[in-house]
């Protein structure tokens, strides 16, 4: 199958009361396990490379034609988009429109409301001759963010609102007291902010930062209007933990493949559980799981 914007994938999960998970890949071997988990769970699934690490993965073209030629390769039916995270300006956001992928954030929250309004408003003009939907971001998430250690700032209703009206964006990650990276306690998220946020807005809400977040709080998070849930953390801390465990039982081990397949059965996994819980699974359109 093709691969998809999220417009529409975000509008059902809205409507459906479920969240789509978005899972940010660090190495071809991420990409391979977020495709089979999102397959076997038959659920919608949002493959995203970070800004940050996109040179890394060697260039917005690399990576979309990867993800396209496993899409394509393992047979994939579920609906796939592949998006842009933490979109760090309007040309990065154009360079990964052109290369092929279907999403792009940008992430404008770091500047004033005005200026985030008009760097959103670009991307969402060049976006749509493409048929790529948009995310952007007001207010800051904690933690780890586009390489900075920074402090929660909670995002405005009134911004949000502007911000919304003023660009047409088809999805807004509101920070209100997430975390990027693991939490120092049990996450406090602001569900009175969101609420008002959801009802003045309407449009589906993004939480980064959903790694470590109890079950009962995602579960509130998506009643009040999340449709996207971005994991990162445990997906690495899974593959981690499961490398370690073959490089210490086994000092002798030196085969890439061997020491790392369990790392990603790891995120196979981790994405699986993530499915379940945001309640993704089976979620796919029935004309697309009966190819399977
Ligand atoms: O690490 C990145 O650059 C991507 C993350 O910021 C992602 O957008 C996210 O929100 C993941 O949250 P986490 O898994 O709770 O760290
Ligand atoms: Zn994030």
């Amino acid at each position: 199958m093709a691969l998809v914007s999220m417009k529409e994938m975000l509008q059902l999960a809205k409507e459906g009361s479920y969240a789509v998970g978005q899972y940010n890949i660090n190495s071809l071997q991420w990409a391979q396990a977020i495709l089979e988990a999102a397959q076997e769970e038959r659920g919608p699934v949002i493959v995203a490379a970070s800004d940050r690490l996109v040179d890394y993965l060697g260039g917005f073209k690399t990576i979309a034609a990867m993800v396209k030629s496993l899409v394509e390769g393992m047979e994939i039916t579920v609906p796939v988009a592949l998006h842009l995270d933490h979109g760090m300006n309007v040309e990065r956001c154009k360079q990964a429109i052109d290369a092929g992928f279907t999403s792009v954030m940008i992430d404008g929250s770091h500047y004033t409301i005005e200026e985030n309004i008009a760097m959103t408003k670009e991307v969402v003009d060049y976006a749509k001759r493409h048929n790529v939907s948009v995310e952007a971001e007001v207010g800051t998430v904690g933690g780890m963010e586009d390489g900075l250690i920074g402090g929660v700032k909670y995002a405005d209703p009134y911004e949000c609102l502007r911000l919304v009206e003023e660009t047409g964006v088809d999805a807004l990650a509101a920070a209100l007291g997430s975390v990027h990276g693991p939490y120092q306690g049990e996450p406090q998220l602001g569900f009175a902010e969101m609420k008002q946020i959801s009802e003045m807005t309407g449009i589906p809400l993004v939480l980064h930062g959903g790694s470590g977040i109890p079950d009962y709080q995602i579960k509130k998070a998506i009643e009040l209007g999340h449709a996207k849930i971005n994991v990162n953390t445990e997906c690495l801390q899974a593959w981690a933990k499961a490398v370690r465990d073959v490089l210490v039982n086994d000092s002798d081990i030196y085969d890439n493949r061997a020491i790392t397949t369990p790392g990603k059965e790891a995120i196979v996994a981790t994405v699986k559980a993530k499915m379940r819980e945001f309640n993704t699974s089976n979620k796919a359109p029935v004309e697309n799981v009966s190819k399977v």
